[in-house]
C-alpha cells in the first residue's frame, strides 16, 4: 500500500470555474491523464459549501442508527431507492475478483426527488418512483437534497472539461445529460478489523455511470487498482472530493478511459461512512463512441447503448432480492 501520489492528482478547478484564460483547456488535458491512467483524481477549488458534504455524513449516521425494522421498512423494491441493508448486495459483474460474499455495508439510495404529481412519476417511467423518507428524522431529506443538488451542479460544471479531455467541443456531452440519472448513496460500513479473504465491505468494482463524485470520508478504507495491479489510496485531502470515472466514460472514450477497479475494506476500529453521488446519462441517451475516439489504429469497440437498457441489466446481476434465486452463501 502507497500513497498515490501523482497517480491520482489532486486539480484545483478553481481557474477554470471562474473563466481564466487557458484554464479550462489546462483541466481537460490534466484531466485526460489521470483518465488514461488511474481514472481517480482529487477536485479542490470546487465551490461546494463544506456545510453541505458535512451535513449529508451527519444525515447518514443518523439513518443508519435507527432501529433496523424502521430501516427495513424502506427497504428498496423494483429500483434502487431506499433501503439496502447489509448482506444483499453480491458483486457478480466484478471482473477483478471472485465474489461470493456479500458487502459488509448497509446503504440508504436517494434518486431526484419528485412531486407525487410529476409526469416522470404518473407515467412510470423506468427507474423513477418516490423516494422513500424516513419519516422520523427531521432535517434528513433536507440536507441530502441539497447536498444532491449541489453534487449535480458540480458534476455538471465539470462535464464540459469533459468533452474537452475526450477531444472534442466543450458542450458535445451535454446533449446525453438533460436529465442525468444521478444517485446518492449513503453507505456505513462495519468495521472489519482482521482481514479474511474475499470479505469487503465493498468488493473490487467498476462504477457504471459516467462520473462519481466521493466526498472525503473521515476514515481511510477506499483502495484504487492501478493497472500494476498494486491497491492505492487517494489523498486524503479534507474538504476535497475525490472523482473517479466509471463505465460509461469508457464507452464515449472508444476504452481510452477505462474505468478503474475499486474497493473498501475498513479496517479502522469504527463504522465508516461514504455518501458517493453517481451522475450518469439521461436514461434515453444512445451511448456511442466519440468521434475523436475513433481512428485506423482504433476503431469503434462498441455498440450504441441505450443507457435505460444497461441499468436494467445491471439491476437484476447485483442485487440479490432481483435474482430468481436466493444469492450463494
Ligand atoms: O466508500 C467509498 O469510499 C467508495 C464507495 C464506492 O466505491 C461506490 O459506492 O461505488
Ligand atoms: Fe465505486
Amino acid at each position: 500500500m502507497s500513497l498515490a501520489e501523482g497517480r491520482i492528482p489532486v486539480l484545483d478547478i478553481g481557474p477554470a470555474r471562474a473563466g481564466a484564460p487557458g484554464a479550462a483547456e489546462d483541466l481537460a488535458a490534466r484531466i485526460a491523464r489521470t483518465c488514461e491512467d488511474t481514472g481517480f483524481l482529487v477536485i479542490a477549488g470546487h465551490g461546494i459549501d463544506p456545510a453541505l458534504p458535512a451535513a449529508c455524513f451527519e444525515a447518514a449516521a443518523r439513518f443508519f442508527a435507527l432501529p433496523e425494522e424502521d430501516k427495513l421498512a424502506l427497504r428498496i423494491g423494483e429500483y434502487n431507492i431506499g433501503y439496502l441493508p447489509t448482506g444483499a448486495q453480491v458483486i457478480r459483474t466484478s471482473k477483478v475478483a471472485e465474489v461470493k460474499q456479500p458487502n459488509l455495508n448497509e446503504s440508504f439510495y436517494i434518486i431526484r426527488d419528485y412531486p407525487p404529481d410529476h409526469p416522470a412519476i404518473l407515467e412510470k417511467r423506468p427507474f423513477v418512483a418516490p423516494n422513500r423518507w424516513p419519516p422520523h428524522l427531521p432535517g434528513f431529506r433536507e440536507a441530502t437534497l441539497a447536498y444532491f443538488t449541489a453534487m449535480e451542479a458540480l458534476a455538471q460544471r465539470l462535464l464540459p472539461a469533459v468533452s474537452m479531455a475526450l477531444g472534442m467541443p466543450p458542450d458535445h456531452l451535454a446533449r446525453d445529460f438533460r436529465d442525468p440519472t444521478c444517485t446518492l448513496r449513503l453507505i456505513r460500513y462495519q468495521p472489519q478489523p482482521a482481514p479474511e479473504a474475499g470479505r469487503f465491505g465493498f468488493a473490487p468494482h467498476i462504477d457504471t455511470n459516467l462520473l462519481t463524485f466521493l466526498a472525503q470520508s473521515a476514515l481511510p478504507g477506499l483502495e484504487v487498482r492501478t493497472a500494476e495491479g498494486d491497491w492505492i489510496r487517494p489523498p486524503a485531502i479534507p474538504g476535497t472530493f475525490v472523482v473517479n470515472t466509471a463505465e460509461m466514460l469508457g464507452r464515449y472514450s472508444n476504452g481510452r478511459f477505462t474505468p478503474t477497479p475499486h474497493r473498501v475494506l475498513n479496517q479502522n476500529d469504527a463504522m465508516r461512512y461514504a455518501i458517493p453521488f453517481f451522475f450518469g446519462p439521461d436514461n434515453d441517451a444512445v451511448i456511442r463512441p466519440v468521434p475523436s475516439c475513433i481512428s485506423a489504429e482504433n476503431p469503434c469497440r462498441f455498440e450504441p447503448l441505450l443507457y435505460e437498457d444497461h441499468r436494467r441489466m445491471l439491476n437484476l446481476r447485483n442485487f440479490a432480492h432481483r435474482q430468481p434465486q436466493p444469492a450463494e452463501a
